[in-house]
């Protein structure tokens, strides 16, 4: 829209535009900041779920292997007693092996590394030296452990617990271990796999080395994750939440906490993706409820709109048309109800009151002889454009003054014009109200008297040339003038040729030695 369109449109449909684009603005104004503040909490309310979550698990893991470690002192104990006795070394094994389900096997080693009792018996490691480097280090070590993932001698993906067994006179005799294999089921990952929801949440475990220890997929436990920001933290020993991208380069809102027992970092995780899903709907659900209000807020706004702009319409309606007398009754009904559109109308009744009596007068100057007072040519004209429409039959005097050079060069041309001035007078004193009285030039006049028979005219005529006749124009003194008379009688002639006849008349009474009044009708003429 361009500023010509602009400025033809109305003050209505502007205030109605002006504040649909501020409605509008506002709507969507609201949206975004309503959009913002909602996806930021949502994402806010994500991260500290998973957090919360991520810092329950890493609790309850360490609960878990407290647990484990106290399950295996007390075993330790147990088989510390009787070390050489192997019927008490495998109730033991298999008591801790089956009365929970924390592990997936037991194994007693004494301290050349030799399995001398294991559970299950499937297993068939008895008198295996085992060389793995989880059992080195516990034996090398001699106190309680929590190995980092390793192959074990059956070639599973393990980590061991173990706690080390001393007689009553503290001589290290070996160690009893319970191992958990990682890709199989155990209690630790069903513990850990307990969080899974649908819409793509996961937990995972990492243990110091960045390897996973937990993951829902089973073919990714044992491998090592790089590049990613929460397990950086984490392993530092850093619990918090951030945004982080996945393995799939999917953004994630991660919560992460640590496993003080191992120094394993637990992850919970909520695709970005999912969590803002339902803010869509909610954005939707906002615009709903806005726009009613906002729909009816317009209704209003493009009634007040209307009632603003109607005084000022209805003004400028007035002004296009001020020269209009009718103008000035319109403006006075506007209902100006506010206090610009109040002074604007009082301004515009002053301003079309002013510029009514400007035209008249300049009417009035435009239709009259600035000598005598009387009409001029125009003044003749609107008369007879009247009487023609109107059929209005009239009488014409065409009147002059008898020797008016005589005047001029005699006494000047100023006291010529005060004897025109007088003459008009006596026209004036004459006739009637309804008659028109012009100065068509120099010293010569016309007399239109509408529904006026010949014979009336005549006698007007008469009474006017007498009147003169007898004034004193002093000082001059006696002046005549002579009249030549004609009638339109309301006919299809023109009137063009009863001017043409008064003319001759004139010339009629001029001949016939002036002072003298000769109308266009032999039987009247004969009369006077
Ligand atoms: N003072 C004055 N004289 C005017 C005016 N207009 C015309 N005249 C004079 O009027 C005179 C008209 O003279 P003429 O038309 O010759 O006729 P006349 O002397 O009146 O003689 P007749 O008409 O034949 O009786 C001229 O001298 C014009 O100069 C005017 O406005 N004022």
């Amino acid at each position: 829209m361009n500023f010509k369109s602009i400025a033809k449109m109305d003050l209505g449909r502007l205030i109605l535009a002006l504040t649909i684009a501020s409605v509008l603005v506002s709507l969507a104004n609201t949206l975004h900041a309503s959009y913002q503040v909602q996806r930021q909490q949502l994402i806010d309310a994500a991260l500290e779920t998973n957090h919360a979550y991520a810092s329950k698990l890493a609790a309850s893991t360490d609960d878990f292997f407290a647990s484990m470690m106290q399950q295996l002192a007390y075993a330790a104990q147990v088989v510390a007693r009787d070390f050489d006795n192997p019927a008490l070394l495998k109730a033991e094994s298999e008591r801790l092996f089956l009365q929970t389900d924390s592990f997936n096997s037991i194994a007693i080693i004494d301290r050349q590394a030799q399995v001398v009792s294991h559970a299950p018996q499937t297993l068939q490691l008895l008198g295996r030296k085992l060389e793995t480097r989880g059992v080195r280090k516990a034996l090398a070590d001699r106190k309680p452990l929590i190995s980092q993932p390793y192959l074990s001698a059956a070639g599973n993906l393990v980590i061991s617990v173990s706690q080390p067994v001393f007689d009553a006179q503290r001589n290290y005799l070996g160690m009893i271990a319970g191992t958990i294999y990682l890709k199989h089921e155990n209690f630790l990952n069903r513990l850990l796999a307990s969080h899974y929801y649908q819409d793509g949440s996961y937990l995972y475990v990492v243990d110091q080395q960045r390897r996973l220890i937990y993951h829902p997929l089973n073919n990714r436990v044992g491998t090592a994750v790089e590049d990613n920001l929460a397990i950086e933290e984490v392993i530092a020993g850093i619990a918090g939440r951030r945004e982080v991208t996945n393995s799939e380069h999917v953004a994630m809102l991660a919560g992460y906490a640590i496993v003080p027992a191992t120094g394993w970092g637990v992850v919970a995780q909520r695709p970005k993706t999912a969590t803002l899903a339902a803010l869509d709907t909610l954005m939707l659900k906002v615009l709903l409820h806005a726009l009613p209000v906002a729909a009816l807020s317009l209704v209003f706004i493009w009634w007040c709109a209307r009632r603003i702009a109607r005084p000022l319409q209805q003004l400028a309606s007035g002004a296009r048309t001020m020269d209009d007398p009718a103008t000035a009754g319109d403006i006075r009904r506007v209902r100006s109800w506010y206090y610009e559109a109040a002074e604007l109308r009082q301004a515009m009744l002053v301003g079309i009151g002013l510029l009514q009596r400007n035209i008249n007068r300049l009417r009035q100057d435009a239709q009259t002889d600035a000598l005598t007072g009387l009409g001029n040519r125009r003044t003749l004209d609107q008369a007879l454009a009247a009487w023609e429409r109107e059929k209005t039959p009239f009488a014409v005097m065409s009147v002059d003054v008898d020797f008016f050079k005589n005047v001029n060069d005699t006494y000047g041309h100023d006291v010529g014009d005060g004897v025109l001035r007088a003459l008009a007078q006596h026209m004036r004193d004459c006739a009637r109200e309804r008659d028109v009285f012009c100065r068509i030039g120099g010293e010569e006049f016309l007399v239109l008297l509408p529904r006026t028979s010949p014979q009336v005219a005549l006698q007007v005529a008469e009474r006017l040339r007498q009147q003169v006749e007898r004034a004193d124009m002093a000082p001059v003194g006696r002046v005549t003038i002579s009249i030549g008379i004609a009638h339109w009688a309301g006919d299809a002639q023109g009137t063009a040729e009863v001017f043409k006849r008064a003319d001759e008349m004139l010339y009629r009474a001029k001949r016939a030695g002036r002072n003298r009044v000769e109308v266009d009708m032999p039987e009247i003429r004969r009369e006077a």
